[in-house]
């Protein structure tokens, strides 16, 4: 029978539009092959939505995500809009989605490619067999937290703050969802905070601590962010999976990523409690690279696939545009940032053609 779903598409800024169209039409291939029938939804966010309607988070476009059955999302951002006032930049509208549809629960898997492991710039020994998964908290922290803004103060000097907040709730359920992780993974958790200077980290440590007596299969440990950073970079292979609060999960994501080969090679999934989930690549919109036909669309299909598992239950669909990836891999494609002696240098419409290929021929 048919399995009806209601996507929307969110391509942003930047080379957003290109790699999405390439999730698309991967999307579209394995739908016919699996019955799946998508009812693709596009709406504007980030700086596209603030040159449509001046908004970069539009009220029409969160009421297409809440009445969809999952959001594929691409990325936002770029040089146009830097110097707007943050509330009103294109990274805001990103934070709305989040916090409008409840996505506290970010996870953002690092796996090594046997593939690409030349890569990497990291030494082979160093980074074979990695396999991390960061579970980020989303919609809390520094933030979110309030006070927040630039005064001035008596003197008439400007003063910027922000706040880190998280409360014993906002710890515990993505403790919960962390140690839920681990238990489907390698059983080890490593919580990752900074509580010899912020009460806010005792707090988190303490919760998290409280809550692995409820998982006593799980091994539990903790570690400073600063510690975690340089052992990330060290000696990647001691961690399975990682929860941390919003910040330390933005930065340690991006250098997990960087331990694969390129940021342009991770996906990642945004889940609330209930409703659709947001799937988009960890990477920006590089608006260095925007419109040269040169982006990897490599996370962004990995996140469609993601969509699959996670947001639609569809797993076989998903393995199958996974292995297409592996398989364009296998045979020496690369785009400009995974490119190493020997392969073959394609751009992202050209990775998306060997893509549809490879699947095609399953
Ligand atoms: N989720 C998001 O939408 C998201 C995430 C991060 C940054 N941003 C925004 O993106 C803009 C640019 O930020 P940035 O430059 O710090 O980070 P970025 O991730 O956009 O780019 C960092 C570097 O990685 C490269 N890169 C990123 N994705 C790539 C891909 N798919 N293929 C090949 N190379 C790729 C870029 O060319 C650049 O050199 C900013 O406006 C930022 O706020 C958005
Ligand atoms: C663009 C920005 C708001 C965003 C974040 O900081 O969460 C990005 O860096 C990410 O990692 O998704
Ligand atoms: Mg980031």
């Amino acid at each position: 029978m048919t399995q009806n779903y209601r996507i929307t598409l969110l391509p942003g800024d930047g080379i957003g539009p290109e790699i999405m169209a390439v999730a698309v039409d991967v999307l579209k291939v394995v739908g016919k092959q699996f019955d799946l029938k998508f009812e693709f939804q596009e709406a504007p966010i980030g700086g596209a939505a603030i040159d449509a309607t001046g908004e970069p988070l539009p009220s029409a476009t969160l009421d297409s995500c809440r009445n969809s059955d999952a959001v594929l999302l691409a990325a936002i951002g770029g040089y146009k809009w830097d110097s707007l006032p943050s509330n009103s930049r294109p990274e805001a509208g990103l934070l709305g989605l989040r916090a409008g549809l409840g996505l506290f629960a970010n996870l953002r898997p690092a796996k090594i490619l046997p593939q690409l492991i030349d890569a990497s710039t990291l030494k082979r020994e160093v980074v074979e067999g990695v396999d991390i998964m960061v579970v980020r908290e989303l919609t809390g922290g520094i933030y979110f937290g309030k006070p927040k803004g630039i005064f001035a103060t008596e003197s008439g000097e400007k003063r910027g703050v922000n706040t880190m907040v998280y409360t014993e709730s906002e710890i515990e359920r993505i403790g919960r969802v962390a140690f839920e992780a681990a238990r489907k993974r390698g059983g080890k958790l490593c919580s990752v905070d900074k509580a010899n200077v912020l009460e806010v980290s005792q707090l988190w440590r303490d919760r998290i601590t409280q809550l692995s007596a409820e998982y006593p299969d799980i091994e539990l440990s903790h570690l400073y962010v600063d510690n975690a950073a340089m052992q990330l970079v060290r000696a990647p292979k001691q961690f399975d999976t990682i929860v941390t609060g919003n910040l330390f999960g933005d930065i340690l994501s991006d250098a997990a990523a960087m331990l694969t080969g390129s940021i342009g090679m991770l996906p990642s999934a945004s889940l609330g409690a209930s409703g659709p989930g947001v799937f988009e690549p960890v990477h920006g919109s590089a608006p260095d690279i925007a419109g040269l036909d040169k982006a990897n669309p490599l996370a962004q299909v990995l996140s469609a696939a993601m969509m699959l598992r996670y947001g639609l239950d569809q797993p076989k669909a998903a393995d199958n545009i996974e292995q297409a990836v592996l398989q364009v891999l296998e045979q020496g494609d690369r785009t400009g940032d995974i490119i190493s002696p020997g392969k073959n240098l394609l751009g992202c419409r050209a990775m998306g053609d060997a893509l549809i290929l490879a699947l095609e021929k399953k």
